[in-house]
């Protein structure tokens, strides 16, 4: 069996590469970093390493690299293979689309058996935007034929993987925690099931679950550990202050989530605690700017701090929390984030009010929008 896996990078070797290589996959990545992929093709296994005590190493075996640059390359790729997976950025999908299109036409020429292609990435309905992606570069005959040829069910993946700095390229260290889940519902019928996937009937509660969680409580510790001078989540996690933000806007979406999904109030009270407990692991060094990354896609408005405000607001539940994290992410003047230069661009050329509506995509008239911008002004008082 072979798996094609877009994204060689963290959380592609580190989660869905060894998930995958265990099931029983040979599995092939695409990436676009030569140095990675020569590499791969080389020595054809890793090493993942847990962030524990025993600091456990496993062998991956029984992988190699295409280099997605060269589309015919991954069109080839995505016509032999008996499952696609993707790990590259949500705003990267658009750029995979054209090898996967190709290769789906080749799939249907040749009348290959039917694919599976999942995009674990963070975010809602990840595979569905693919699927968009891909969709737009068939013809419509081609389109009609690939609704028997593929199915994109939707995912969440869980594991926190920082980026590495070791002497060996390959290696990766991950927190010994992961969850990945994907809806059954989205299936072909007679699909087997791989081992190491949870598989559950409808996504949305688990995805929400996750972004609105994990996601909500890692930018919040990202963006006021980056204002407060802290390098990483761990040190930013070591000051009480932080520590209390990222709980309370943890509790504000999970009082969403317990309300829309019924979710158990003690469970998922236990479910932040543990999150809180892998935030904290002192196995691992995961810095700010990897964690607050790409400003503009976590302040957008299906992502993990808009969404659920306006959820709470709509609930009548308190947002103070999660409208801090959006205050504290305008404010994340990291010069090595392009997202994140534009927004400081766009505040000093259009102003807060006009930045905070296009980022967030909340009119300037809603009480959401006056609260980020009050607690902006404080914040930046406050530092100067
Ligand atoms: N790292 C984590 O803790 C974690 C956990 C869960 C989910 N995720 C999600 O997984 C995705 C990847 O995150 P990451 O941390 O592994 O990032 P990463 O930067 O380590 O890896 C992304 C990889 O994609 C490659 N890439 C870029 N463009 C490509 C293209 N056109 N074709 C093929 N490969 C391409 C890059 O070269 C890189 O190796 C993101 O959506 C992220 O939100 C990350
Ligand atoms: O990958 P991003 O940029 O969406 O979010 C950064 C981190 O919060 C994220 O990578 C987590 O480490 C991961 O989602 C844990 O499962």
């Amino acid at each position: 069996m072979r798996a094609l896996h877009f994204g060689a990078g963290n959380i592609g070797r580190g989660f869905i590469g060894l998930v995958l290589s265990r099931a029983g996959y040979e599995v092939i990545f695409s990436d676009v970093n030569d140095g990675l992929v020569e590499q791969l093709k080389e020595r054809k296994a890793y090493t993942v390493r847990l962030a524990s005590e025993l600091q456990e190493a496993i062998r991956v075996e029984n992988v190699t690299a295409i280099n997605g640059k060269n589309l015919d390359d991954v069109a080839e790729a995505v016509a032999q293979a008996d499952l696609v997976t993707t790990a590259v950025g949500v705003n990267i999908l658009p750029h995979i689309a054209p090898g996967i299109a190709k290769g789906l036409a080749l799939r249907m020429a040749r009348d290959a058996a039917p694919l599976h292609i999942i995009a674990c990435e963070n975010a809602i309905g990840g595979s569905t935007q693919l699927k968009a992606h891909v969709y737009a570069l068939l013809t419509e005959e081609q389109r009609a034929r690939a609704e028997r040829f593929a199915a994109f069910p939707d995912a969440a993946v869980d594991r926190i993987v920082p980026i590495q700095h070791h002497e060996d390229p390959l290696e990766v260290q991950v927190e010994p925690f992961y969850e990945w889940v994907v809806d059954e519902s989205q299936l072909l019928p007679g699909e087997g099931r791989i081992a190491g996937i949870h598989y559950v009937n409808g996504l949305e509660p688990y995805i929400e679950r996750k972004l609105f969680t994990v996601n909500t409580g890692h930018c919040v510790a990202a963006y006021f550990g980056r204002y407060y001078g802290f390098a990483t989540i761990q040190d930013a996690m070591a000051n009480g202050p932080i520590a209390a933000l990222v709980r309370h806007a943890m509790e504000e979406t999970g009082a969403v989530l317990v309300k829309r999904y019924g979710f158990d109030e003690a469970e998922h009270a236990d479910y932040i605690h543990k999150i809180l407990d892998r935030f904290v692991n002192p196995y691992l060094t995961d810095e700010v700017a990897r964690v607050g990354r790409s400003p503009i896609r976590k302040l957008s408005a299906g992502d993990r701090l808009v969404r659920p405000a306006l959820q709470a607001h709509e609930l009548v539940l308190g947002t103070k929390h999660l409208t801090l994290g959006m205050a504290a992410a305008l404010l994340f003047d990291n010069p090595d984030d392009p997202e994140a230069v534009q927004i400081q661009t766009d505040l000093r050329e259009i102003g807060l009010n006009r930045t905070i509506a296009k980022y967030t995509s909340i009119a300037e008239e809603h009480p959401i929008h006056a609260a980020v911008a009050a607690q902006y002004e404080q914040l930046k008082q406050a530092k100067s």
